[in-house]
């Protein structure tokens, strides 16, 4: 579901001078095309991002945005073309999957924890299970991201006793228990009441002044253009164009892209 807003409500400086976008490649895609039984949702999507680059994808409902994100953790199965995920191909056989979920978390836009497990069992389920990560230093490693989304004293409570704002903070809390390299963002602030987009967003933009190499789903454009170094714009499965922020709001190429903009900036 596509939850347009304007504009982001990012109300502090963002500081990403310390941020380097490096030589390193963090994910290839390339001529890659997917299909749904006989809907061609992806085509020919060609795309590089490097290490410590904040992307925002946006475009219309349906362009296939969640798809080509899902497909970089392999929660969708492309059909041609290659993707390469911190230098290992994602193939059909499924060889590589635990190496390529380790490396990129993703955040979806329902928050999916598990509503009888607390909040700390939800951070350290899957470093115990997954991980073998001895159960003590689990608790410590959740404990470190819980303060830094800065729910700790939620630690011991359910989801359901959470506002939507935090229980999205304990789900990128709990990705980052597993160490990612990269982080998956789907629309993470568009099921949250407005007043909590904000805790999310910071959160967010707290990541990328850290230097993660992030993806984001998102129409908080505000958000696009104080954070990503780069935009792509989809629509009907394809990448129209993609441009820095500044550009890519002041000057876009294609019709597809002015219209879009026209229609969710309301100018
Ligand atoms: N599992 C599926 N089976 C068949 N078609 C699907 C499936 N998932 C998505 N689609 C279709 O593929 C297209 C792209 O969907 P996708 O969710 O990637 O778009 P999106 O750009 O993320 O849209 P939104 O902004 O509304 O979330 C849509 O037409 C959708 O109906």
């Amino acid at each position: 579901m596509t939850n347009i807003l304007p504009e982001a409500a990012v109300d502090r400086p963002v500081d990403l001078s310390r941020v380097k976008i490096s030589n390193e490649v963090a994910i290839q895609i390339t001529g890659m095309n997917k299909w749904y039984g006989t809907f061609h949702v992806l085509r020919d999507i060609n795309m590089t991002v490097h290490r410590g680059e904040r992307i925002v994808i946006c475009g219309p409902s349906g362009s296939g945005k969640s798809t080509l994100i899902r497909c970089i953790n392999r929660l969708e199965e492309h059909q041609s073309g290659q993707i390469i995920v911190d230098g290992t191909e994602l193939t059909s056989d499924l060889k590589n999957i635990d190496k390529v979920r380790s490396e990129v978390g993703m955040v979806f836009q329902h928050f999916n924890l598990f509503p009888h497990l607390t909040i700390l069992e939800n951070c350290t389920l899957a470093p115990i299970w997954v991980r073998k990560v001895p159960r003590r230093e689990a608790e410590e490693t959740a404990m470190h991201f819980l303060e830094k989304v800065k729910i700790p004293e939620q630690a011991h409570k359910y989801p359901g006793q959470l506002s939507g704002g935090q229980q999205q903070r304990v789900a990128i809390a709990r990705s980052l228990c597993m160490k990612p390299r990269i982080m998956l963002f789907d629309e993470p602030t568009s099921a949250l009441d407005p007043e909590m987009i904000k805790e999310v967003l910071d959160t967010m933009i707290q990541l990328a002044e850290e230097g993660m190499t992030m993806i984001c789903v998102t129409h908080e454009m505000g958000f696009a253009r104080q954070v990503a170094n780069r935009v792509i714009f989809m629509d009907q499965g394809q990448i129209v164009e993609q441009n820095e922020p500044e550009e890519f709001f002041r000057n876009p190429r294609s019709d597809r892209t002015k219209l879009f903009l026209s229609q969710i900036l309301g100018h």
